[in-house]
């Protein structure tokens, strides 16, 4: 069910989720935590995938305190760098019995140009190759939990460019807008590609956009624009109201059948006519394989 109100469309439903699991990235602040707090009302194990513990642990807190639900733990994970997803995978392989739900959440934002640890530029390595890897890593484990879902949150921003495949670092030149949303145009692909490796295996992928949100997300951001995205309500949403469209792919019940697709107000939207282009969302996989030192057909 949904309430149409103009900007936020908040969905609501009683879909339970006792004795499932579901991981988050970056589940202490904004969005994320949203879907955690979420995710935990509604009977699920949460597992808050953040850097930083100390603000993961005020969240888990605020969470746990809010819902009842003390089933709730912190592991460390740094997207920008592959030794620390390498290590939470292996934590999380070992430690979970099943994950039915991963939520590719965590981002950062047009900040200025800077490297990972593993020398990707920065907005490419956190939101996309990050979370690529991590899929990577978890994918047997979610397989063997199916059903299950992988959630991965982009943006509109996917619109704003095309891949850079032969500068896909920003190596030669450097817009943070343009690199922001690359970025998200890789989110769409990838979770589309993803789609269809998996047909049959009972694990859905959607992508999804959720909004112009008020969350730290701006904080690269001039203040003027910082300061516009509290002023107008109207056009923006809260860190709650732009939870909804990641929790509705992640719990609404019978969308299966549109899974590759992407959302926005929890309801099918359209994506760029670049983010349907298989033959580029291929190099895309093969790029970051490479980079990343893995096979994965
Ligand atoms: N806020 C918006 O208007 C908006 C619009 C479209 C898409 N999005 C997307 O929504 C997602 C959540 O953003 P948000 O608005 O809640 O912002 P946010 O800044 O509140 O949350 C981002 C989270 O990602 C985490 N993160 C950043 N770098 C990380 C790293 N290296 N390793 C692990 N975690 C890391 C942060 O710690 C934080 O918890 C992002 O993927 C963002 O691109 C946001």
């Amino acid at each position: 069910m949904k309430c149409r109100n103009v900007c936020c469309y908040r969905w609501s439903s009683e879909e339970r989720l006792d004795g499932k699991t579901a991981i988050i990235t970056g589940a202490n602040t904004g969005i994320g935590k949203e879907t955690a707090r979420d995710l935990a009302r509604r009977g699920a194990h949460i597992v808050m995938a953040c850097r930083d513990l100390e603000r993961a642990e005020e969240a888990r807190t605020d969470i746990m305190e809010d819902t009842g639900n003390e089933n709730v733990v912190i592991r460390k994970l740094d997207l920008s760098d592959t030794k620390s997803i390498r290590a939470f995978a292996e934590i999380i392989n070992k430690e979970e019995k099943q994950v039915n739900i991963l939520i590719n959440n965590a981002g950062v934002m047009m900040c200025p140009y800077s490297k990972t640890a593993d020398g990707f530029e920065m907005q490419l390595g956190v939101n996309h190759l990050g979370h690529f890897l991590l899929t990577y890593l978890l994918l047997d484990l979610i397989k063997r939990s199916a059903p299950a879902r992988i959630v991965v949150v982009a943006s509109v921003a996917h619109t704003w460019t095309g891949l850079r495949l032969d500068d896909i670092n920003s190596e030669r030149s450097y817009d943070t807008m343009k690199a922001y949303g690359q970025s998200k145009l890789a989110n769409v692909m990838f979770a589309r590609s993803l789609a269809k490796q998996l047909q049959g295996t009972g694990v859905s992928v959607f992508s999804l956009h959720p909004g112009v949100v008020q969350s730290d997300l701006w904080r690269h951001q001039h203040q003027c624009i910082q300061v516009a995205v509290k002023i107008f309500r109207i056009f923006t949403k809260t860190t709650l109201e732009g939870a909804q469209t990641t929790i509705f792919c992640a719990v609404e019940s019978g969308l299966e059948s549109e899974s590759g697709g992407y959302f926005s107000d929890c309801a099918p939207a359209r994506c760029s006519r670049a983010a349907s282009d298989d033959e580029t969302a291929q190099k895309l996989w093969e790029i970051s394989c490479n980079l990343l030192g893995i096979t994965w057909q």
